[in-house]
């Protein structure tokens, strides 16, 4: 068996344990201010290293991105899922792949039952084809490299305490996410839940996203205020039994962050990648679509993942990201 199959077994194996309705419970998830980044570099890391080796989720604010950018990227999301379907099936997710449009395509292997959504996948240098056209949505390609852009300064930004505290120079990270590379493969992705109004009593038996982990180093997460649904689970607890979830409410002006796979196995797995996922609204609450805007810091399909204790043999992060989408995208065609 290959590195890249053996890690999506393993994968597989240890989410299909995770795919019941569990209970809640209130946690604290860390907000951690970002301003006067140059001058607080020190206090600002001891604060990411603390929640991320906790729950291993934190919310950013005073981040930097103006608010503006956020809201001009969630309208022209919106513009875009509501382009014709014909449209948007010229622009396919291939198998294997990490980029284009997919519709219900995502199954979960904690589910076993596909996503209740849609999503778009920009990974900038594998583009060819997949844009829609300036007629059929003006400014939208620059809108979105503008804001794939953004993000990726941020979360380099925030890495680079990462990488202190794991006593990498500053700008490993970074080098590791090199966008200049054609190698690179980090990626924004624009979601679309569909609306429940309507909806038969049976569909809010799904999930909008059933529960998993991320397979990047880092994920910012951009949600809007009043569409939530976000629930964690930290893995310290998630050892079997039913899981106890938390639910992560929108903020505004805050920007949701998560450790991904990539990083836990590069910090030899102190930096916890946690469980979570999108539940279903309850008949009682807002019923109408819900966009989400995550950005997953991947490193570049040559960056080789060494974790410093050794424990873990090296793999590229083009096998490491592969083993997971193929563990998630098997319905798609080649
Ligand atoms: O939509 C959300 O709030 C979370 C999405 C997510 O977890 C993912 O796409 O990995
Ligand atoms: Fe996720």
């Amino acid at each position: 068996m290959s590195s890249t199959q053996e890690y999506a077994l393993r994968e597989l194996n240890r989410e299909k344990t995770f795919g019941g309705m569990g209970t809640t419970k209130a946690r604290n998830v860390p907000r951690i201010d970002l301003s006067n980044f140059q001058t607080r570099k020190a206090e600002i890391a001891d604060q990411l290293w603390a929640a991320s080796t906790d729950t291993g989720f934190f919310q950013l604010v005073n981040h930097g991105i103006p608010q503006r950018m956020i809201d001009e990227a969630f309208e022209m999301t919106a513009r875009f899922f509501d382009l014709p379907m014909e449209v948007k099936a010229r622009l396919p997710m291939a198998k294997g792949t990490n980029y284009g449009w997919e519709y219900k395509a995502q199954v979960r292997p904690s589910t076993g039952t596909a996503d209740n959504k849609e999503s778009y996948q920009i990974t900038v240098p594998r583009m060819a084809g997949l844009w829609p056209s300036g007629e059929e949505l003006p400014g939208f390609k620059a809108t979105m490299l503008a804001f794939e852009r953004a993000n990726w300064a941020l979360g380099m930004k925030v890495l680079s305490l990462f990488a202190m505290k794991l006593g990498f120079p500053p700008d490993f990270f970074t080098e590791a996410h090199d966008p200049t590379s054609p190698e690179y493969q980090s990626t924004l992705r624009l979601i679309h839940y569909m609306a429940m109004e309507g909806a038969k009593p049976e569909d809010f038996e799904g999930w909008r996203a059933g529960a998993h982990t991320d397979y990047c180093c880092l994920t910012l997460l951009h949600q809007r205020t009043g569409q939530g649904g976000l629930q964690l689970c930290p893995g310290k607890e998630a050892g079997g039994g039913e899981l106890a979830w938390t639910d992560v409410e929108p903020l505004p002006g805050v920007i949701t962050c998560n450790i991904g796979d990539m990083l836990m196995r590069w910090s030899d797995d102190q930096l916890q990648s946690t469980l979570h996922r999108v539940r279903m609204p309850r008949a009682d609450e807002y019923l109408g679509p819900r966009y989400s805007l995550p950005f997953f810091c991947q490193a570049n399909r040559d960056a080789v993942i060494r974790p410093p204790s050794g424990r873990e043999a090296p793999i590229t992060a083009k096998d490491f990201l592969d083993g997971r989408i193929a563990a998630n995208f098997a319905k798609l065609r080649k």
